[in-house]
């Protein structure tokens, strides 16, 4: 059938590569994610957009990792036509062709069995065409891009809290449902025998009816089978719903903790965050595990104890109270334990935070032989945490204790009223409603002690959600990543009366700076320790926003550019550069996506990096682990320089990148310098002046201020500090090469390569 309109233009029904018309230098598929992108009001950069010259077809994971990054919501699946004429979206989809174009899909029309798709135009202009199956399978594969804006400001921000948990509990109500449903059955189930006996018992008993017996003990096998195996199922789709609240809450965790801006961290001791962490997932137990399996029983409850008032009043109202006597004496020690509780969790964490301190800078506990310092720190925090955990833990032994003889009665006490009843009442009748009372009420204790124990768990959770939500509910940096403008960089830089100061601080780090420099300089950055050096680029990458003044890059102030955006256009290379485990190729591209193999030898190649890489026994596929021991400390920092170097920023931040290195591999870096600075603005901060001799511009900073900004010449000739620092470095470079000690500077060493 051709589902052709018939009012279409001629032909318009027809996709094939000829039909779709591309954007001039722009993939389709790329056209197709910024005419979505644009029906939404947003503006992508294509030029972020990397592909492989080999591969002229990204693959759609590429494409949404891109989107992704420009902080929209994206997502590649694989429909067949059923699901794509049922496709609910709040705008046009895109899909991929099998000759790597795409189209994009406006409409479904399930009535007619057509979508209507058109040609893909940065614009949107164009017209939508009805296809049908027969046409579009000729085509299409089933590959199939949505995107849409992230769905508001509160999906992004959203804190941690009971509410939030719940909702994501929630989410899997269609599985809770079907629990709650077996549940109903399974209480059901129970409830059949236990009647069976109350009915039946008496019977046996008084005419010894043996087929009645035979006829009960079949009814409460066939029970107990289906108990079983709906017992299996429901636990089985508890499990399904718990590994997949648990998934969404790892993710969530993570993405909240990576939304945590830089100088949380440096303020927050790492233990404290780690043990915060490990919080939700106890709170995350006890959503998933205490807290649904005893609203699971309490469903049953709700079926159990009108019947046992039904079978026996006097012994209903004795278990009711003894439930109640139990709750009375939790309740009297909620509080103290949730002091002691707060004091436990404040122990472990200091405890755990010298853990990983420790392991954090094992190599300097084993170098200064710092073991035994660490180990009575550890010793001291152990014996903290143990006495407040004994405390913690023999508090509680009291309502253990206590409601113990509660629990006895439930479970047995019980039966010895109901006997004593029984045997006064002189009634066999009797005999048959005491055993199915029994039944019922070990089935009932259960669940109503703990329902009341829950009351306790939850103070404990309450106490632990308290230390996540202070870790986890920080204001994070994400409103910045996402928003804002997206300028294309050209790399000029102008500091107006910044001013700034660390949280907690007296002093001002940076205080009235001014300078500015055009696109293409290389600026150097010297002065004493703490004169504001690093302040500078942290700002510049914006990391610390609550400055005054104005930090603009190509005129644009920095706090309204997207922070992604920003940091994308920054290379950064620090003293100390973390290198993950992985191959020196995957180190170098980290992750991002379309980047090549060619982009990884061009940046090694610029970085200086590819001759130890060649002779590398596996190359570029060199295994490097944690903490990258098997390399030196210069190749370490020439491999850091490549991996900024890959995107080609506009922008580069050298912070003391080259100060631990050995004088050979110094020298390497900075013979590279020029090289690497060609076309982009270089931010260098050294305190080794020899670096800086062939910047552009180098501004001088001394408390927090700019004391002067030039050249090398026309700072050595009229700056004092400058010219003093200058000295010192040179008078010991000059006594290493046996020179005389008051030697002025060589220009050999001015040089730096
Ligand atoms: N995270 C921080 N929290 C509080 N104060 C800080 C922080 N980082 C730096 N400072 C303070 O801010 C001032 C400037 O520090 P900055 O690191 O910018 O100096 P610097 O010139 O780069 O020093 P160095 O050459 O030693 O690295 C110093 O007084 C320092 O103590």
């Amino acid at each position: 059938m051709d589902a052709a309109d018939p009012h279409a233009p001629e032909g318009s029904g027809r996709i094939n590569e000829a039909s779709l018309s591309r954007e001039p230098g722009l993939h389709t598929w790329l056209v197709g994610a910024l005419a979505i992108a644009r029906y939404h009001g947003i503006d992508l950069d294509p030029t972020t957009f990397r592909l492989d010259p080999a591969t002229p077809v990204p693959s759609p994971a590429v494409l949404v990792e891109w989107v992704r990054e420009q902080g929209m919501w994206a997502k590649a699946v694989r429909l067949k036509w059923q699901q794509l004429l049922r496709l609910e979206s709040s705008g046009p989809v895109m899909l991929l062709m099998k000759d790597g174009g795409a189209v994009l899909m406006v409409e479904a029309d399930a009535s007619r069995n057509v979508v209507f798709v058109k040609e893909p135009t940065v614009s949107g202009a164009g017209v939508a065409v009805p296809v049908d199956e027969l046409r579009l399978s000729q085509v299409w594969e089933g590959e199939v891009v949505m995107m849409r804006p992230q769905r508001n400001e509160e999906e992004q921000d959203t804190p941690l809290s009971f509410g939030f948990l719940t909702k994501l509990v929630m989410q899997e109500r269609s599985i809770l449902r079907t629990v709650g449903f077996a549940s109903l059955i399974i209480t059901f189930l129970t409830i059949v025998p236990i009647l069976i006996v109350y009915s039946a018992v008496q019977r046996v008993i008084e005419y010894g009816s043996m087929s009645t017996l035979l006829l009960i003990t079949i009814v409460l096998v066939v029970t107990t089978v289906l108990d079983a195996i709906l017992e299996h199922a429901r636990g089985n789709l508890l499990q399904v719903a718990s590994t997949r609240i648990d998934a969404k809450i790892q993710l969530f965790v993570f993405k909240r903790l990576l939304s945590l801006p830089l100088d949380y961290f440096e303020r927050t001791q790492s233990g404290v965050i780690g043990q915060a962490i490990g919080k939700v997932y106890q709170i995350r137990e006890f959503i998933t595990g205490r807290l649904l399996s005893t609203f699971i029983d309490a469903s049953m409850l709700l079926i159990l104890l009108p019947l046992m008032f039904f079978m026996q009043a006097t012994l209903a109202w004795t278990i009711v109270a003894a439930a109640g006597l139990i709750m009375l004496v939790i309740a009297c020690f909620l509080r103290p334990i949730r002091v002691l509780t707060g004091r436990l969790s404040a122990a472990e964490s200091r405890k755990f935070s010298v853990l990983v301190e420790t392991l954090h800078g094992i190599k300097t506990v084993k170098s200064l032989a710092l073991e035994s310092a660490r180990y009575s720190q550890w010793d001291e925090f152990v014996a903290q945490a143990g006495d407040v955990r004994l405390q913690a833990g023999r508090l509680a032994l009291w309502p253990a204790t206590l409601t113990l003889p509660m629990q006895r009665y439930c479970q047995f006490g019980v039966m010895l009223l109901g006997a004593y009843l029984a045997v006064i009442s002189k009634n066999a009748a009797e005999i048959g409603s005491l055993m199915a009372f029994t039944m019922i009420s070990m089935r009932v204790a259960g669940p109503l002690i703990g329902f009341t124990k829950l009351m306790q768990d939850f103070e404990d959770v309450r106490a632990t959600m308290g230390e996540a939500q202070a870790v986890l509910n920080n204001p994070p940096e994400i409103r910045g990543i996402d928003r804002g403008l997206r300028p294309a960089f050209a790399g000029a830089i102008e500091f107006d009366s910044v001013a700034f100061t660390y949280q907690g601080s007296q002093r001002p780090a940076l205080n009235e700076v001014n300078f500015s420099v055009p696109p293409g300089t290389m600026l150097g950055l010297v002065g004493r320790s703490g004169s504001g050096k690093s302040t500078i680029t942290r700002l510049l990458q914006g990391i610390s926003r609550d400055y005054t003044g104005f930090v603009k890059i190509d005129g644009v102030e920095l706090r309204s550019i997207n922070l992604r955006h920003l940091r994308r256009n920054f290379g950064v290379v620090l003293q100390e550069n973390f290198l993950f485990r992985g191959s020196i190729r995957d180190n170098i591209i980290s992750g991002r996506a379309g980047l090549t193999m060619e982009d990884v030898v061009r940046a090694a190649r610029l970085a200086g990096a590819e001759e130890f890489i060649e002779r590398m026994p596996h190359g570029y596929d060199t295994f490097i682990q944690e903490g990258s021991p098997n390399l030196s400390g210069g190749q370490r920092q020439r491999l850091a320089i490549a991996r900024a170097l890959i995107v080609d920023p506009r922008l580069m931040i050298l912070d003391e990148a080259t100060s631990a290195l050995d004088p050979e591999s110094e020298a390497l870096v900075n013979a590279n310098l020029k090289r690497i600075g060609a076309g982009r603005t270089m931010v260098i901060v050294s305190h080794r002046l020899a670096s800086l001799v062939d910047c552009t511009a180098i501004i001088v900073m001394d408390q927090g201020k700019v004391l002067d900004v030039g050249t090398h010449p026309e700072l050595v000739e009229r700056c004092s500090v400058y010219r003093m620092l200058w000295l010192q470095q040179n008078r010991h470079m000059t006594d290493n090469q046996g020179n005389t000690r008051h030697g002025s500077p060589t220009p050999v060493l001015a040089q730096g390569d």
